[in-house]
């Protein structure tokens, strides 16, 4: 069956307004929603949805209603793409990543990490997380940016993908690790990934949705709690966040577009959470927070 791509063209905000009213329904019925630029001379994007021939017609209807109020005018266009190996294509395609003090690559490209860089290789399959997202990225440069200004002695990684911000402070030093996913084929591949990275004895491995296992009490409280999910269940998880928190803890959020950033921060100022710092990549924010106002 081919995939099919059903986009909108506008400009960088609003195609970044456009994945804001889409985000929360694409995420519950597991579509894949990505924006990206067209043309950086006339600021051309697009927000694409990736959807199977025979839900076409259903995903189309939803994506006009859903737009309908802040482009009423707009016209979601549809492009089938050819039957190919997408994972095996796209990671062939991808090229190393470097994100801080980090280097993320595919077996294709072992070579590539520096003598003062920490490698991460990756295999990512089927789950999120190969480094090339603003998000992740974002993520990788946070963990660099606390992991130099202070010790922590345990951390969790909510929504890992294929584990490579847990493997990512597991480079740092840290071998007291939770990393968490409500999908059990990520958490598989995580598990998979920081074998091939030599960190496995640093981080347990869990499929949880959000909270809701008992592992987060037994190895919590954590001095770092890193989440790269989208804002709405991060704020829905913000009361969660704070309490399985140590004192003094930091938390480091993304999956957050920019336009998105006022609320998220209001919602876990809360929960007693002050934001200490944001990094700004595509269109998207990782946010640093803590308990401590400086
Ligand atoms: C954007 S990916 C991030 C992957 C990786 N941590 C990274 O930074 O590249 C978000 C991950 O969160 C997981 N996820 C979504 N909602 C979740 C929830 N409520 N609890 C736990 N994991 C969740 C998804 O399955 C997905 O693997």
């Amino acid at each position: 069956m081919s995939q099919i791509r059903l986009f909108i063209r506008g400009s960088e905000s609003d195609c970044n307004l456009a994945m804001d009213l889409l985000a929360d329904w694409m995420e519950e019925e597991g579509l894949p929603l990505a924006t990206m630029e067209v043309d950086e001379t006339q600021d051309l994007w697009e927000t694409s949805v990736y959807v199977n021939e025979a839900d076409v017609d259903d995903v189309r209807a939803v994506m006009q209603a859903r737009l309908e109020s802040e482009f009423p005018d707009s016209v979601v266009e549809t492009e089938i793409l050819p039957d190919v190996d997408w994972v095996s294509r796209s990671l062939e395609g991808l090229k190393p990543v470097r994100a801080g003090r980090f280097v993320v690559f595919g077996s294709h490209d072992r070579a590539t990490a520096q003598p003062h860089e920490l490698a991460i290789e990756i295999e990512a399959g089927q789950a999120f997380g190969t480094g090339h997202h603003g998000t992740t990225a974002g993520c990788l440069e946070m963990i660099g940016r606390l992991a130099k200004a202070r010790h922590f002695s345990n951390a969790l990684d909510l929504g890992t993908g294929s584990g490579v911000l847990a493997i990512a402070l597991a480079r740092q030093g840290l071998c007291d690790i939770l990393a968490t996913d409500i999908d059990p084929v990520a958490v598989e591949v995580a598990r998979r990934n920081s074998k091939l990275n030599e960190t496995a004895s640093a981080i347990a491995f869990e499929t949880a949705a959000g909270f809701h296992s008992a592992i987060f009490d037994r190895k919590g409280p954590f001095e770092l709690i890193v989440a790269n999910i989208l804002a709405r269940p991060l704020m829905k998880m913000a009361p969660s966040i704070a309490r399985h928190l140590a004192p003094g803890g930091s938390v480091v959020l993304s999956g957050i577009l920019a336009s998105q950033r006022w609320k998220v921060l209001a919602a876990f100022a809360g929960q007693g959470l002050y934001h200490r710092h944001t990094l700004w990549r595509g269109g998207w924010v990782t946010l640093h927070l803590s308990a401590n106002r400086s």
